[in-house]
């Protein structure tokens, strides 16, 4: 019996007229039921979809290389390529979300995982994250503003109901696409979904987003609709507000104007729930029952909701410029709102004087640091590198300039410091495990913190090594010149740069560094120069021989340590090279010994016959009458100065001998 496959060539794959998948068992066009089709067992039918999918998959690969021998054939018009372009991309889209959905049935996986949409993983450095965090601060500032303004003032009920139900769909959208957003982890950007969703979902900020959608509107139906009170949990979401006006901040080209006028909104929205709760006691006092409160609604002046308004922000702002122009409170209740107010407005005065005044500080020094001559300004991709780095201190909590601030604290202040912040690292570091805790304590003050950024190069092959390297916080790679294939990668409590510092036997590398070291992310490291590794290895012979080890380890695997019999060989070569070189001196110097013993003995005796001529001189002299006492003296002189000559030379000859 021939089983055959209904419409594999002219229907829609695998399916028949009646649409359902079939195994015909008599001949069949295909085109209509018949008694003959009888439902596909569940293997026949997986066979037919894998099938369909085969298909698909190379019809992809068909339209894909007609597309490109198009765009290659085409006049190079632009309008044709992007054309051709779009209709490709259009294709494929269809037949890869096609293909998504049979791999799901495939492989019996939920769909969600395949969809395109849902595989969308925004970064934050891009425009788009950007724009949408703007567009957040709408319906966060909406709430801030209407939630007290609406408890107040309850005109336009369905108008304040449409932007309420608005605002909650921005903030749902607002959860996915936080779900959806990859975070820096040490400078690199995770995208991986399932962290992503791992993280947001196991952090406050879940807990609070979540709380801020709760549907406290079902309150209405106890309270009542004039009650939007209800709804304070939506401003749970403050702080994303503050992100995106963070965000701004770093983006703008106006940074302190930026300050400034981020500080004039939040000064805005508190004169407002001010002047709103003011309104709200007036109420309650009873309007225009004294001089304090609201005047009276009778008044026409005083009715339009627009003049309620501005005359109870004109009353807040009053106060908390601290103006103070306001009429005098009668009662108990107005006087401890006032009481408040003015202890908040100390508050707002003092924070206008301290921002602006960081404004102009930071204007003056934001021109001497990066606009110093006005000429030069840093380029794009550096400001972003910049806005990243200050980003992972705020992210990681870090303090700048640590060494500069501990230069001002007494020695055993720093020293105490030191131990406590980074002996922790240490005493993780393998090679000094086993040290005592008061040389670890001495280790700490000589090290030295260095940050590398995402790239960066801590070390390339070939330098010469002056110091070795404790990774404190962050991941290395050990990388090719390349620069991106890894051979291994080091991380938190591991050291390395030791090869080059440790004159180990048998390096052929010398001193120079024998790997390039790249940091992955932000890496934080001691570094240890040369002559304090010397120091703290002269008192741990154990350190010494763990890291000479693990030295000679590495060595072995490059192909970079000699042999040990090789080793001894070149050692008694040196030794035999350096005894030749010595006895070659010492030939030198004794010829030069036996030159210079000839000239001594010519001059010597050059000297001896001008002395003999003087005497000769002299003695003629003498040889007048009257002179015979001096001539004895001096015949008794010559004859000790011919003694001591002799005896001299005698001296000189016995100790070149020897
Ligand atoms: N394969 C490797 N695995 C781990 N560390 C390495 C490897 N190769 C080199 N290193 C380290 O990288 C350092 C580069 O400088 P040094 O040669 O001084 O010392 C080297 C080692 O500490």
């Amino acid at each position: 019996m021939t089983v055959r496959l209904i419409g594999v060539s002219n229907l829609p794959v695998g399916l028949n007229v009646s649409g359902c998948l079939s195994v015909c068992l008599l001949p069949c066009n295909g085109l209509e039921p018949c008694p003959g089709c009888i439902p596909a067992q569940s293997h026949l039918e997986r066979e037919l979809r894998q099938h369909k999918f085969e298909m698909l998959d190379r019809h992809v690969i068909h339209e894909n290389s007609i597309c490109s021998r198009k765009l290659l054939d085409t006049p190079r018009s632009t309008i044709n390529v992007s054309n051709c372009i779009k209709r490709h991309y259009r294709s494929l889209k269809k037949e890869i979300l096609c293909i998504a959905s049979l791999k799901c049935w495939k492989r019996k996986t939920p769909d969600y995982i395949y969809l395109p949409l849902l595989f969308w993983v925004l970064d934050p450095a891009e425009g788009f994250y950007y724009v949408w965090i703007q567009v957040m601060i709408l319906p966060i500032v909406y709430n801030c503003v209407i939630i007290i303004l609406s408890a107040i003032a309850l005109n336009y009920l369905p108008v304040w109901l449409t932007l309420d139900y608005l605002s909650d769909v921005m903030y749902i959208a607002d959860m996915i696409i936080t779900l959806h957003t990859g975070y820096l982890d040490q400078g690199i950007l995770i995208k991986d979904l399932t962290r992503l969703k791992d993280r947001y979902l196991h952090s406050k900020r879940f807990l609070r987003d979540l709380a801020s959608l709760l549907p406290t509107d079902f309150l209405y139906f106890a309270f009542g609709i004039q009650t939007p009170l209800v709804r304070i949990n939506r401003l749970l979401r403050l702080p994303r507000l503050n992100e995106a006006l963070d965000r701004m901040e770093t983006r703008t080209s106006y940074p302190n104007t930026f300050r400034i006028s981020k500080l004039m909104i939040y000064i805005f929205v508190l004169i407002h729930w001010n002047a709103c709760l003011y309104f709200a006691l007036s109420n309650y006092i009873g309007f225009g029952s004294d001089r304090w409160v609201y005047p009276n609604m009778t008044d026409p002046q005083f009715a339009s909701l627009r003049r309620q308004y501005f005359y109870c922000f004109w009353f807040s702002a009053q106060i908390f410029t601290t103006v103070g122009d306001t009429p005098l409170p009668n009662r108990e209740e107005e006087y401890l709102f006032m009481i408040a107010d003015l202890l908040i407005a100390v508050l707002v005065f003092a924070s206008i004087v301290g921002n602006v005044g960081n404004v102009i500080t930071s204007l003056r020094d934001r021109d001497n640091v990066f606009f110093p001559d006005h000429d030069h300004y840093i380029s794009k991709e550096l400001r972003q590198r910049i806005d990243n780095w200050y980003q992972h201190l705020h992210i990681n909590k870090k303090i700048m300039r640590e060494n500069e601030i501990l230069q001002h604290l007494p020695v055993h202040m720093r020293t105490e410091i030191a131990v406590s912040v980074h002996l922790s690292t240490l005493s993780k570091v393998t090679i000094f495990q086993s040290c005592e805790k008061s040389l670890l304590e001495e280790l700490v003050l000589k090290l030295t913190p260095q940050v590398f950024s995402p790239g960066e190069y801590v070390c390339r092959k070939g330098d010469v090594g002056h110091e070795m390297y404790i990774i404190k916080d962050g991941k290395l790679a050990v990388v090719a010149d390349d620069g991106i294939t890894q051979f291994a990668v080091l991380s938190e409590g591991t050291f390395f740069g030791e090869i080059s510092i440790l004159n180990i036997k048998g390096n052929k590398s010398g001193n120079r560094r024998t790997a390039n070291i790249r940091s992955i992310g932000y890496s934080d490291l001691f570094s240890l120069s040369k002559e304090d590794l010397r120091d703290v290895l002269s008192e741990f012979p154990a350190a010494k021989s763990h890291l000479e080890e693990k030295g000679r380890q590495i060595l072995t695997k490059m192909g970079m340590l000699e042999e040990s019999g090789e080793v001894e060989k070149k050692e008694a070569e040196k030794v035999d090279k350096k005894i030749a070189r010595a006895e070659n001196n010492l030939e030198v110097l004794q010829t030069k010994l036996a030159r210079l013993m000839v000239e001594l003995e010519s001059s010597n005796q050059k000297l001896q016959i001008r002395v003999e001529q003087l005497e000769s001189e002299v003695a003629a002299l003498l040889a007048s009458p009257g002179n015979r006492e001096e001539r004895e003296i001096m015949q008794a002189r010559r004859r000790e100065k011919k003694h001591s000559s002799v005896r001299h030379d005698c001296h000189i000859f016995v100790h070149l001998r020897f």
